[in-house]
């Protein structure tokens, strides 16, 4: 797992962009980059058969990567002609139309703005009347295009992926959730903070299906998410707490149970490739040791790929010259 830390959320916003950028755009590109990393990518041709498969997150944490990317793409540096998407989730019995369903988020924030044809965007229907039969379907949808690739998400302030909760079966695949009340009290912002007016369930893509994309990003920005970001990482320090067999104590509505839960975010650290990108702010209750560990690892790795460009621009130099 790979911690990398900005100064503040428009910055993890722009850096997050480029990194996808770079993937889709280097995926067309003939060019052929050396470091291991951009290599791995680069093999990834994406054409209208073989599209390149995308898992995006709702919240306010990734409005400022949607705008990034949106920016790439009207200066013609990225396209998503090729690219099909799967959102995370959806809320329950709320209409696509509703100002506050994940459908309309993602059309508002991101889609209505860039070339991606709508066709290749996927988000689950809370209204469907089977909702076993959407979620199977989903998976199965997924699983035709072979699998996501890179998974973008977000994560709760009680360390939910998508609306995996705590406690969630780290083997779940999509399917219907009851939200937690936290989780329910957080949303309230976006319903005028109408606490009655937030849907009490959701569908959402399981712990294994995002486990199952073969690259994970995760945005956390603010100090509200700071505690989830100590746990998503504590495996430097605890192992993954979320297999810690306490019994959660549900003090039902408004104290905090915190020191009892377990976080469904350090689930990725059995990610061969998960990357988290946290702004100052979200780093607050990491030991100070970690966030230099992940420091130097950033800039090491800067080292090594501009050593890499440099050995590259010599090859061509050399290759020109003979
Ligand atoms: N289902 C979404 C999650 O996918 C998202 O990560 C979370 C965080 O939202 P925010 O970024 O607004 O803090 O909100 C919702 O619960």
């Amino acid at each position: 797992m790979r911690l990398t830390i900005r100064e503040d959320p428009a910055a993890v916003g722009d850096y997050i962009a480029n990194y996808i950028s770079k993937r889709c755009v280097s995926l067309i590109s003939t060019d052929r980059p050396f470091s291991a990393q951009t290599n791995r990518i680069n093999e990834f041709a994406p054409t209208p058969e073989r599209p390149f498969v995308l898992g995006l997150p709702t919240g306010s944490s990734p409005i400022v990567t949607y705008r990034a990317l949106i920016k790439l793409v009207k200066a013609g540096k990225l396209s998503f002609k090729n690219v099909v998407t799967f959102n995370m989730d959806e809320y329950v019995g709320i209409p696509r139309e509703h100002p506050e369903s994940y459908h309309t988020f993602m059309f508002r924030e991101f889609f209505s703005h860039i070339d991606i044809p709508p066709s290749q965007v996927n988000i689950l229907d809370g209204t469907a009347l089977d909702l076993v039969e959407e979620c199977n379907a989903y998976e199965e949808r997924i699983k035709k295009y072979g699998g996501i690739e890179l998974f973008l998400g977000g994560i709760g302030e009680d360390g939910h992926i998508a609306f995996n909760e705590p406690g969630s079966s780290l083997a779940s695949r999509t399917r219907i959730k009851t939200l937690a009340y936290d989780t329910i009290l957080a949303n309230a912002r976006f319903f005028n903070n109408d606490i009655s007016a937030v849907p009490r369930m959701a569908l959402t893509v399981g712990v294994a299906t995002v486990l199952d994309a073969r690259e994970i990003v995760i945005i956390v920005t603010g100090l509200r998410k700071a505690l989830a970001l100590s746990k998503a990482i504590a495996g430097v320090e605890e192992g993954v707490n979320h297999l810690v067999c306490v019994s959660v104590v549900i003090v039902y509505p408004e104290s905090n149970p915190l020191p009892y839960r377990k976080w469904t975010v350090s689930a990725l650290q059995n990610h061969p490739w998960t990357l988290l990108v946290a702004d100052e702010d979200a780093t607050s209750e990491l030991h100070v040791k970690t966030v230099k560990y992940f420091k130097s690892i950033e800039r090491v790795q800067d080292e090594v790929e501009r050593n890499q460009a440099q050995i590259k621009a010599n090859a061509i130099l050399l290759k020109q010259t003979a």
